[in-house]
């Protein structure tokens, strides 16, 4: 049964278009101009229970606006949409105590209180019963590591035990359906794959998750699906898999060097399945690979019997680049849950 459900969804923001100083805010009393963005402009989207939706597309996409009209926070200029069977903007309670809400830029803690009188709060908010809220509770202080902030306030932590106690408040409820806008950023590895796997557990268990993020770790951890949108339209709606194989499977190593390599030319050779090139200054270069042809091990162990290196940094494709390289070669839309690129549902 489909969980989210978008048709047609159109969200259209109208801005004064007002001329410069005071001349223009005058002119504007009596003529009145405006700009329109169509920040949601025609999407159809129908996701399962317990699927997990990677949402992405470019700044200013659509994207933010896509979450607040189905977390009821925004009303669609036309169009329909439904989560777990309600209309977020009219049943705005109902849908808040189906729904879980994470911002990574923002919080719902209450900043000057303990976390744990946070969680108290939202407990009463919910009206969940005192026996439910200790085994959630219990269960998310275990998996989320969050035991000793919990006497702290939301004020006083560090980014990465925000998110998690963020996660904690907006799990407390066990919604079905769970919205994350960018709930890594700004995290260590470590803090990352905790709640990466956390996550995936979620999903495991039937929660349908809806995630933006430009941290394309985070898509390959938890998503199946990917829905690539661009200009509030929907470019591609299918399996993760045949987007990451087409498009993302490059990664670039830099190196830098204590003396500058003899000739990038001999590190090419040993390396044919990858493309070396110059880096910004004499004592670096790159090399571009496929790691499912040639692991960073052997690239590495190539440069090394080339060259004397100082250090070494690998870049993941940024999801800008999927979503432009996915644009230009036009990847077939394999629109619908029941039939993935991939295979998967
Ligand atoms: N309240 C608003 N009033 C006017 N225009 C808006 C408003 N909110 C968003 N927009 C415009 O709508 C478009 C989509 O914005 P949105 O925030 O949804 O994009 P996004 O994909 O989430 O971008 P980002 O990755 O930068 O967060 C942009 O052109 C933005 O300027």
């Amino acid at each position: 049964m489909e969980q989210i459900l978008a048709s047609d969804l159109r969200k259209v923001f109208r801005r004064p278009d007002k001329g410069p100083g005071l001349k223009g805010s005058v002119r504007h009393l009596f003529e009145r101009h405006y700009t329109e963005t169509a920040a949601v402009d025609g999407i159809d989207l129908a996701v399962n229970r317990g699927e997990a939706v990677a949402y992405v597309g470019p700044n200013g996409a659509g994207k933010s606006t896509t979450i607040k009209l189905l977390t009821g926070i925004l009303v669609p200029t036309s169009g329909e949409v439904r989560v777990d069977g309600a209309i977020p903007h009219k049943n705005r309670i109902e849908n808040a105590r189906r729904i879980g809400v994470v911002f990574g830029q923002r919080t719902q803690l209450w900043w000057d209180l303990p976390v744990r009188d946070s969680l108290e709060l939202l407990r009463d908010m919910h009206g969940i019963g005192a026996k439910e809220y200790s085994a959630t509770l219990e269960r998310l202080v275990t998996t989320l590591g969050i035991e000793n902030i919990l006497s702290s306030t939301a004020r006083s932590i560090s980014l990465g035990q925000r998110m998690r106690a963020d996660l904690a408040a907006a799990l407390i409820h066990s919604p079905g359906t769970l919205f994350l806008d960018e709930p890594t950023i700004g995290l260590d590895l470590t803090v990352k794959d905790r709640l990466r796997s956390f996550l995936r557990e979620l999903v495991a268990e039937g929660t349908t998750v809806m995630l933006t993020t430009h941290d394309l770790g985070d898509i390959e951890d938890i998503c199946s699906r990917m829905v690539i949108i661009d200009e509030g339209k929907k470019l591609y709606d299918g399996g993760l898999r045949a987007v990451m194989e087409t498009y993302a499977r490059d990664r670039t190593m830099h190196i830098s060097t204590v003396r500058a390599p003899s000739s990038i030319a001999s590190i090419a050779s040993r390396i044919p399945l990858a493309k070396v090139s110059e880096g910004a200054s004499a004592l670096e270069f790159n090399v571009s690979f496929d790691p499912s042809v040639v692991s960073a091990g052997e690239v590495l162990l190539a440069v090394q019997a080339e060259a004397d290196v100082a250090d070494i940094s690998i870049d993941e494709p940024a999801i800008e680049d999927v979503v432009r390289k996915v644009y230009a070669h036009k990847l077939k839309p394999d629109v619908g849950p029941s039939s993935r690129a991939d295979g998967s549902s």
